[in-house]
């Protein structure tokens, strides 16, 4: 067996890059819009409201609702709605991207390390990851709440370069935070352009790449 990215930790971000959650998510956000007496959002306008937590992608779907602002406490309120409902169905409709699974087995076959770098919060990642089977292939998961600053800073990913013992790492990403987060802790960037984006950064990411089954290559091209 070839372990030559022994030493290598990769780094993925969960929503839009490893996992499609899109359609999981609008059915948790609606249901707190519904609870508001508020319209659904389609789900293809949820996609770009995914990437900065929970909170922002419940302030998000109010604007598009049309809605003010709600003030703090209502929001609490209106969180706690989304987040009951998503982990009652965290998995319903999200499904890995295809060849996802198979390529982290792939490099971690090769010797890699591998994590999770998500803006989710840790506990409903955790609850993702397991829904689906992953969990095996992950050496740490980090979430939005765990390392006391999410994505864009560089404190998930460097957390997930501890966690791994790595001496090394490549982040692969779908979007612009991925982007600024792998570069503030200096790290290469790949980006998914199948992903949730914004990705108006792409030329920062070391490439981009629309089918799981380039990456492993990609990944040792940048390392090189
Ligand atoms: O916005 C979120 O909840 C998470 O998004 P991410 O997994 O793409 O970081
Ligand atoms: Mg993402």
């Amino acid at each position: 067996m070839r372990s030559d990215l022994d030493g290598v930790t990769a780094i993925f971000d969960l929503d839009g890059t490893l996992i499609d959650t899109a359609d999981d998510l609008a059915a948790a956000m609606n249901h707190a819009l519904a609870r508001a007496g508020l319209k659904p959002v389609p789900a293809g306008d949820v996609r770009h409201l995914v990437g900065h937590g929970a909170r922002a992608m419940l302030a998000g779907g109010f604007e598009r609702a049309g809605a003010p602002a709600p003030d703090p406490a209502a929001m609490e309120a209106h969180l706690a709605a989304f987040l009951d409902y998503y982990l009652a169905h965290i998995a319903d409709r999200s499904r890995p991207f295809p060849h996802a699974a198979e390529t982290v087995e792939a490099l971690r076959a090769a010797g890699a390390k591998t994590a999770i770098c998500t803006n989710k919060r840790e506990a409903p990642a955790r609850r993702l990851i397991d829904a689906l089977g992953l969990t095996g292939l992950f050496d740490a998961i980090v979430g939005g709440d765990t390392a006391g600053a999410p994505k864009p800073d560089a404190a998930p990913v460097r957390l997930c370069l501890e966690a791994t013992g790595a001496r090394r790492g490549v982040f692969v990403g779908d979007s612009d935070t991925d982007i600024a987060a792998a570069a503030a802790a200096g790290l290469p960037c790949l980006a998914a352009s199948f992903g949730y984006g914004p990705l108006a950064r792409a030329g920062e990411a070391r490439a981009l790449f629309d089918d799981y089954r380039a990456l492993p290559a990609l990944v040792r091209t940048v390392l090189a």
